[in-house]
This record gives structure tokens, C-alpha cells and sequence, in this order.
């Protein structure tokens, strides 16, 4: 009998990531719901015959129900986690949403760390609340394009480290279901570990995919092999393992140098059969750019080169997913920034 995950899969690629809340039941049943907002009839037509063909070619499957709907589809989930803390993940977040939204996405970024909430700061807007419409949030919109809810807008300063378990999973839920508008895709900076908000996103809010990131060192691997199994566990499909501070480049003479080893989180990838997505070196302008509050992704030269080339690894891995429908736009977005270093 096919996995859930393998029906999941199949569905979201036939019917371009409109189908949703799959069930398998007794006998080979498949029920899900497909939103056909903006379709016409043909089109829904159509797509229902593709959905349904899809599914019921794999493995036991006897039987196929779908249920439409119009309702607007809710963001896809993009969670970024790291085995341990201090890696750079907040930092990585941060230039993965710049750079995708660079790349003409629509993309929005919850800052799901309770610990160390940091994206407020990355992005200059600390003083900034988020507005409430209705009983929901607005995100707090800031120069670089990526509507943004942290954790530090709805838990008083210091206070945080005292959350725990439910706590923790209602401030997601309202930074996860708050008025996201046209954002097709929201990247969630996860605290670092597999601690009560890891759970809550995994049991809750099921995220479309997760990235890992990890510093070159042995220690991080192997926490990072640590968050990737609680993903896997959680079935949650892994995008791909990050490298960060992977050599060191010397701000005076340009030369690479790599302290910790080259090659080690590759390999890891390698033999956990995940994708390695990329390198970002440890290098002066990412920490005194983000520290002033603008996101290196955001300039241009090699640094935010290299945040695009991995925004658009992962960018190709949700449109292989989920179709390239996907993709909101084809031509990148005006207001891009030349403000940042790189
Ligand atoms: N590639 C890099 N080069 C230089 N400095 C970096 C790089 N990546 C991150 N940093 C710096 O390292 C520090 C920690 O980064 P960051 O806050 O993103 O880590 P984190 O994994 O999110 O940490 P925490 O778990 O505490 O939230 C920051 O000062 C940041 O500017």
C-alpha cells in the first residue's frame, strides 16, 4: 500500500499544490480536498481527472474523493531548523526570504524562535508592532519586501524562556494564521533543537518541506542529524542540509581559508541521501551588514549571489513540488536594494 507521504506528493503535483487535507481510510480510500479558486469549469474538470488518475495509480489505491472548495489557499510552510543554536539560521532566514522575494516570489517570514527572537532586528523594524485586523495579525512590512511576525512583536522581552509547551504553540499559531494576503510561501525561523514549537509546527501546521542548517563542525552535524530525523519523523520532506560559515574569508586580502574543514556537512548530506543545497562562508560583511539591520541578500556582488543561487535551489524544489503555478510572478519585483553590502 502506498505511504500517506507518496499520496500527498502525487496529489500536490497533479493538482499544481491545490490539493490538501489527504486521508486514507479503510479499503484504499483516498478523500482530499482540492480548491479550485480562480479555475473555470474546464480547468476544474480537468484537474480533477488528473488528481484522480495520479492517485489512483499508485500502490492500493481503490478509490478517490474529492471534495472542492474556493476558499484561498493558505501559505505553504518553509521551515528552516538547525540542530543547535548560534549557526546562523536566523541569519540564513533572513537572506533566503530577501532573496526569494528578489526573485519575484511572494514570500513572507515568521520568526518562530521564543528563545532568541532576532528577525526583528535583522530587518530593522525592532520598534515596529504588528496591527491586528479582525482577531488576526498584519504583518509588519519593511524596505526589503518580506512581510514579517516575530515571535519578539507578541512575547514581552525576557519573559520568553518561561513559555512552554502550549504557551508556545498558541504565539505560532497566531504568527502562522495571521492575514498573509497574496504570500504563497512563508519561511519559519525555528528556534534551534526539537523543543515544544518544533512539535507544535510539526503537529499543527505541517510544513511543506524543511531546510537544515549547520556549521562545518562535527558537533553541528550531528545535532543536525538530529533535527533532520524529527522532520523525517514527522514526515515532513527535508529540501536540503546548509553550510554555513564554510571557510573564512580574510576581509583584507579576499583569501579563503576553512578552519573547521571542508566538505563535512556535504558528505553528511551525501550519506543521509539529502540534498546539499550550499555554502555560505563565515565572512565579516554578513555579520556587520545583518547587525546594521540590512539583510546581505539585499546588495549585490558575491554574497548576495550566493544567497540567490540557493534561494533558487530551494525555489525549484517547490515548484517540482507543487507546480509551477507556484511561481507568482515572472518579472522580479521593483524596489530590490542596493543598500546592502556583498
Ligand atoms: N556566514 C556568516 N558569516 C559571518 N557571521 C555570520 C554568518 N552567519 C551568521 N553569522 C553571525 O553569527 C551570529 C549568530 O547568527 P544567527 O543569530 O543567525 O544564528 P542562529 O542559529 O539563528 O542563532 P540562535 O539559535 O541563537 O537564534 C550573528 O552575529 C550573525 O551575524
Amino acid at each position: 500500500m502506498a505511504e500517506l507521504i507518496e499520496i500527498e506528493t502525487a496529489a500536490a503535483a497533479a493538482s499544481e499544490g491545490r490539493a490538501s487535507g489527504v486521508r486514507l481510510r479503510e479499503g484504499g480510500l483516498v478523500s482530499l480536498v482540492l480548491d479550485v479558486a480562480g479555475l473555470d469549469g474546464l480547468a476544474r474538470d480537468r484537474m480533477e481527472i488528473a488528481l484522480k488518475g495520479a492517485v489512483l495509480a499508485l500502490e492500493g489505491v481503490t478509490k478517490v474523493q474529492v471534495a472542492m472548495t474556493a476558499e484561498r489557499r493558505p501559505p505553504r510552510l518553509i521551515a528552516i531548523g538547525s540542530g543547535k543554536g548560534g549557526v546562523g539560521k536566523s541569519t540564513f532566514s533572513a537572506n533566503l526570504a530577501v532573496a526569494m522575494h528578489r526573485a519575484g516570489r511572494k514570500v513572507g517570514l515568521v520568526d518562530a524562535d521564543i528563545y532568541g527572537p532576532s528577525q526583528p532586528r535583522l530587518f530593522d523594524c525592532e520598534d515596529v508592532k504588528p496591527s491586528a485586523r479582525g482577531e488576526k495579525l498584519v504583518p509588519v512590512s519593511n524596505d526589503y519586501g518580506v512581510p514579517l511576525l516575530s515571535m519578539g512583536h507578541i512575547v514581552p522581552q525576557g519573559q520568553a524562556i518561561a513559555w512552554r509547551g502550549p504557551m508556545a504553540g498558541k504565539a505560532l499559531d497566531q504568527l502562522i494564521n495571521a492575514h498573509w494576503g497574496d504570500v504563497t510561501d512563508i519561511i519559519v525561523d525555528l528556534p534551534p533543537g526539537t523543543g515544544d514549537v518544533q512539535l507544535s509546527m510539526l503537529q499543527k501546521h505541517k510544513p511543506a518541506g524543511a531546510v537544515i542548517v549547520s556549521t562545518p563542525q562535527d558537533l553541528a552535524l550531528m545535532d543536525a542529524v538530529r533535527a533532520i530525523s524529527l522532520f523525517e519523523q514527522g514526515s515532513v520532506p527535508i529540501i536540503g542540509l546548509i553550510e554555513n560559515m564554510a571557510g573564512y574569508v580574510c576581509p583584507h586580502c579576499g583569501e579563503l581559508s576553512d578552519p573547521f574543514g571542508i566538505g563535512g556537512a556535504e558528505a553528511a548530506a551525501k550519506s543521509m541521501s539529502i540534498p546539499f543545497l550550499g555554502r555560505v562562508p563565515l565572512n565579516m560583511t554578513i555579520r556587520r551588514s545583518s547587525d546594521a539591520g540590512v539583510p546581505p541578500a539585499s546588495g549585490e556582488g558575491l554574497i548576495s549571489d550566493g544567497f540567490a543561487a540557493i534561494a533558487a535551489r530551494i525555489s525549484t524544489w517547490i515548484d517540482n513540488r507543487f507546480g509551477a503555478q507556484s511561481s507568482p510572478q515572472s518579472s522580479p519585483p521593483s524596489g530590490t536594494h542596493s543598500g546592502g553590502t556583498g
